[in-house]
């Protein structure tokens, strides 16, 4: 039986190699039932791997822990009768109907009850009026309906959703995050991987990946704070050149422009307000600023980077 622990997550030094490669190296994470935890970090940072270790389709070749009780090294088959999984990409079968495929993911599950479920859950998705609408003539947004629909039809107590809304229209994303957050008020625990900061703000908590590494982790106000990242917006004439003098100056970490203002960042705050003042005129508008998480994240990838080479 699964334990009754406050944990739906609870696992040390996860790590995977492929050949030489440590594709996960040495994680721990402990993730709260009911808690929407987002996983973020560039391509290829070992997300997907990790989710995959979760979820009983990989095994570590180091570290402990448990998924929903179970071990996650010895106890696969227990995970994934209780986990739901939605992968990157839309694998349900285009020739058959979204009620036909929903029931036929309820029979590889044994589902209970499987009509009554299989109703149930097109109504919960707003699903129910085009439910003999063919899977593969649904736009983006009704397939990622559909593979909710489907991941959650034998009432997992784990969901694990891997970059669920790429390509999704921000009214389908939006609709799809309320939906997420329902499930969790009702006890439902969301590991997730995005790269849109929107949704990186939805979560209870996150976790930043780079190179297999857990460069940070926390709510969004920990995140923020412990980067002790300063961000300066300047606005006025000659960006552009403003820009281009600000790179390589001492203190100067990141220059981005957005629309007609930069934002300036770094971690020396002296230092950084000494190049603003030197390169900006009296035409220009500077003001500190916080500090966006996607501000954070790729100061955060840049110095990991450093670190690799
Ligand atoms: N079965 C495998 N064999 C060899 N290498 C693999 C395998 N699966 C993943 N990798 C490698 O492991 C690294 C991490 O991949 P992973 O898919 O976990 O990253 P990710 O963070 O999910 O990326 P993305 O954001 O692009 O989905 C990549 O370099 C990938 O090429």
């Amino acid at each position: 039986m699964p334990s009754s622990s406050s944990f739906a997550i609870d696992v040390t030094g996860v790590t995977k190699r492929f050949g030489a490669k440590t594709v996960v190296n040495g994680i721990d994470l402990q993730v709260k039932r009911g808690e929407i935890y987002g996983f973020l970090g560039p391509n290829g940072s070992g997300k997907t791997t990790f989710i995959r270790m979760l979820c009983g389709l990989l095994t570590p070749d180091a570290g402990t822990g448990t998924c929903l009780g179970f071990d996650v090294r010895t106890q696969q088959a227990d995970i994934k009768r209780h986990v739901g999984y939605m992968t990157q990409r839309f694998s349900y079968y285009e020739d058959l109907s979204i009620r036909e495929n929903l029931d036929f993911i309820a029979r590889l599950y044994d589902v209970p009850d499987r009509r009554s479920a299989v109703q149930q859950s097109l109504e919960r998705l707003g699903l129910a009026n085009r439910s003999h609408q063919l899977a593969g003539e649904l736009s983006g947004g009704w397939k990622q309906r559909l593979a909710l629909a489907a991941s959650l039809i034998h009432t997992p107590q784990l969901l694990l959703l891997d970059e669920p809304t790429a390509g999704v229209d921000p009214k389908a994303r939006r609709d799809f995050w309320d939906e997420i957050h329902r499930l969790a008020a009702e006890g439902l625990t969301v590991l997730i991987t995005t790269h849109y900061m929107d949704e990186a703000e939805r979560c209870h908590r996150l976790a930043y990946l780079a190179y297999g590494n857990l460069l940070t982790r926390g709510s969004l106000a920990d995140v923020l704070a412990a980067a002790r990242l300063t961000t300066w917006s300047v606005a006025g004439p000659n960006l552009a050149r403003i820009a281009a003098a600000l790179r390589g100056r001492p203190g100067v970490e990141q220059v981005v422009a957005f629309g007609n203002t930069l934002h300036v960042s770094g971690h020396e705050a002296a230092r950084l307000a000494a190049a603003i003042s030197a390169v900006s005129t009296p035409a220009h508008e500077c003001r500190e600023i916080s500090s966006s998480l996607e501000d954070v994240f790729i100061s955060l990838m840049d110095r990991a980077e450093d670190n690799f080479k």
